[in-house]
């Protein structure tokens, strides 16, 4: 069952810029999509307009090949778990799974044996008869997806679902939604501001930007090959470097890497370099070549398993490195030093882009 969407458009004031806005794109059958975008790109309003939360003003929503643009939400067949739990306190767990198909006046047999299964699907058998107020975080947001499936939708739509929860909750969930999608192949739409959250668990993202689709892909894709300087500085959150095009090379200072072929001489460059992308040498002659430059620590900051390298450039340019501790721990580095950056994968956008 693929989710299509056509030239959407949502405006909430008739001065105000649209909510959403010629937004088209694909998501797949079988599959997890994700909406990635910064708040306010208007991703919530894309996913309600699909539910049947907000009507369109111009534009088609698919689901299986039907247009359902105007289709009241109880006859999408959509399932629905937003980031606040929504959980009716004053009933159990099992009549909050039961709560949708009582509203579909499934007989009381069939109701009782689907909320079972549905209880066991997340989990959550011996929790039954507790109210949701007897729930960690968790443990609701597991309900409120036995709710959404107890109807047996056609597709799941998920706004921010574990975006309420603490992060160790979030992560143990999102392997299990991953686990629970491997089981059920429901087409999947997941809106997340969490680039990590949104690459690692589907296999097709849509990055959004002020209501548009900036891009769209697998998640390698929008990754190694970022459409535009937003979504490489969105996406991996990645160092930009200024320069010009200089003898075919895109120059930032004394460091250069290669331009794009269309690249015209003189043009403005930005450069764009993941944390993880920058190698670092410690002595001056080492892999010395025009994509390095020798920087110097301004600060180091321990992450877990990595550190920080803040790196200022001789081009001023302030560049974040991350290295693996025990590479950071053979490099043996100090705030104040001086080491060779490499940038060679940078990748490279021409033109004067403010993001
Ligand atoms: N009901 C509404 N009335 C007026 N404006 C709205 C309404 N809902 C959303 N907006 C506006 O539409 C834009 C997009 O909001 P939306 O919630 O869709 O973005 P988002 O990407 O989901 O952001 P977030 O991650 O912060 O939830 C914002 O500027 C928001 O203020």
């Amino acid at each position: 069952m693929s989710i299509v969407v056509e030239q959407l458009a949502r405006r909430f004031s008739p001065d105000g810029s649209p909510a959403v806005s010629e937004v088209s794109f694909q998501a797949p059958a079988g599959a997890i999509t994700s909406l990635l975008g910064p708040s306010g790109a208007g991703k919530s309003t894309l996913l309600r307009l699909i539910a049947g939360l907000e009507i369109p003003d111009e534009g088609r929503v698919l689901i299986d090949g039907v247009d359902c643009t105007t289709m009241p939400v109880q006859r999408r067949g959509v399932g629905v778990v937003f980031q606040s739990y929504a959980l009716f306190k004053h009933m159990t767990v099992r009549q909050n799974v039961a709560f949708g198909l009582e509203i579909q006046r499934v007989p009381k047999a069939e109701r009782e044996a689907r909320v079972e299964e549905m209880l066991r699907m997340v989990q959550l058998e011996h929790l039954g008869g507790r109210y949701p107020g007897q729930l960690s975080g968790g443990q609701r947001q597991r309900v409120a997806f036995a709710r959404a499936l107890a109807i047996r939708p056609r597709v799941l739509l998920l706004d921010e679902p574990f975006g309420a929860l603490d992060t160790r909750v979030r992560e143990e969930l999102r392997e299990w939604l991953h686990a629970l999608h491997e089981r059920t192949r429901l087409t999947t739409l997941l809106v997340t501001h969490d680039q990590q959250e949104a690459l690692e668990i589907s296999q097709h993202v849509v990055v959004m930007r002020e209501g548009r689709v900036a891009q769209a892909g697998s998640p390698a894709e929008v990754y190694d090959r970022p459409a535009s300087p937003f979504v490489a500085s969105f996406i991996g959150g990645a160092s930009v470097l200024r320069g010009h095009v200089q003898a075919g090379r895109a120059a930032m200072g004394a460091l250069s890497v290669e331009a794009p072929v269309a690249a015209r001489e003189g043009e403005s460059v930005q450069a764009f370099v993941r944390p993880h992308d920058i190698k670092l040498a410690r002595s001056l002659a080492d892999a010395a070549s025009a994509s390095t430059a020798l920087g110097r620590v301004e600060r180091l900051k321990s992450v877990g398993g990595y550190v920080k390298v803040f790196l200022r450039l001789p081009t001023g340019d302030e560049v974040t490195v991350e290295v693996p501790r025990s590479e950071f721990d053979a490099l043996g580095v100090v705030e104040g030093d001086s080491v060779r950056a490499d940038v060679r994968s940078a990748t490279v956008f021409v033109g004067d882009y403010s993001i």
